[in-house]
């Protein structure tokens, strides 16, 4: 692997999974992977378990770790080519990028979607530029699109609590939030989930549609009920309007998830990437029940990471 951009840059997912599995069990085994070696995490965009699992990851592998927060503590970075620098902004991101790989060996970067401009979000235009730039392996720690690391790990949650050759009922359930937020980690599972052994139901209100290349051939179904019967697990996140870009629609029904609206699921697993905004997007009772796999995907964050960063260590640097 050189880069982990998306799904994509996944040869073998099965294979992958297992791996990251087998980390989990021996997770300072290949501490001599990055001795010497330096990743670089660069963050755009706010981060508790990205930041720190990845921290972690790198030095379960012996890497040392820098973390770059480059709204807090960096210079305020330029994207557009050509522009006369006279403003607010002081270093351009192709000098950030070029500098950053001359002392880093892998660099991860995080570049949510600003949601104001469909097609700069939907062409990557940041993280493109970031990786055009960059000498050195990229990884993203979430993009404007996709979510890779988060999907990864949710996709280890998964296999970890699905029968050996079954066939889960996966529903990915839209939930109520007071901002206007990414699609990314929608897409991105979406995206994931294609690529396991799973039945994917997409469930969420009229006019919030994701982009059909990432949902693909997945059921869509705008009836929550419906979409929750006999569901294994249930994936809840908000996203804003892909096709009304970036905007929070009005919606009349509720589609906070409850246990009352559980009991018609196969005594589903309930998963969330986090923050989430309890009894807003998911009551209490539900994220704190035996079947909330809220933290074990948080857990598994540091093994996706891991699992990343020792493909690349080993076939790309
Ligand atoms: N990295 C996981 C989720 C990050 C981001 N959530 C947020 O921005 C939540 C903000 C809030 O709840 O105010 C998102 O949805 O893409
Ligand atoms: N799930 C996730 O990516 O969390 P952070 O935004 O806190 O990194």
């Amino acid at each position: 692997m050189k880069r982990f951009f998306s799904v994509n840059d996944v040869p073998n997912l099965d294979n992958l999974i297992k791996q990251a599995r087998q980390l989990k069990q021996q997770p300072l085994a290949q501490q001599h992977l990055g001795k010497g070696k330096t990743i670089g995490l660069v963050f755009l965009n706010s981060s508790l378990r990205t930041r720190i699992s990845t921290v972690k990851a790198a030095q379960n592998l012996g890497l040392e770790s820098i973390v770059l927060n480059v709204t807090q503590d960096s210079w305020n970075w330029e994207f557009n080519d050509g522009t006369i620098m006279n403003g607010n902004t002081v270093e351009h991101i192709k000098d950030a990028a070029r500098v950053l790989s001359t002392y880093c060996d892998i660099i991860g970067i995080r570049c949510f979607a600003g949601l104001q401009d469909k097609a700069e979000d939907t062409s990557e235009k940041v993280y493109m530029l970031f990786e055009t730039y960059a000498t050195v392996p990229v990884i993203s720690l979430e993009s404007a699109t996709l979510h890779p690391l988060q999907s990864l790990a949710d996709c280890i949650s998964i296999a970890e609590h699905s029968a050996k050759n079954s066939f889960p009922k996966v529903v990915l359930s839209w939930a109520p939030h007071i901002k206007a937020l990414p699609q990314a980690v929608a897409n991105s599972f979406a995206q994931w989930m294609h690529k396991m052994p799973c039945e994917l139901v997409v469930t969420h209100p009229e006019g919030y549609e994701l982009d059909p290349k990432f949902t693909g051939n997945a059921a869509i179904e705008y009836n929550q009920q419906k979409a929750l019967e006999n569901a294994d697990f249930v994936y809840v996140k908000n996203w804003s309007s892909f096709n009304n870009y970036g905007k929070i629609l009005p919606v009349e029904e509720d589609w906070m998830l409850t246990n009352n609206k559980l009991r018609i699921s196969n005594n589903a697993k309930i998963m969330h990437c986090l923050p989430v905004r309890r009894n807003l997007e998911v009551s209490d009772e539900v994220l704190d029940s035996a079947n909330s796999l809220i933290y074990e995907q948080a857990n598994n964050r540091t093994y996706a990471a891991q699992v990343v960063l020792q493909n690349i260590l080993t076939h790309a640097t």
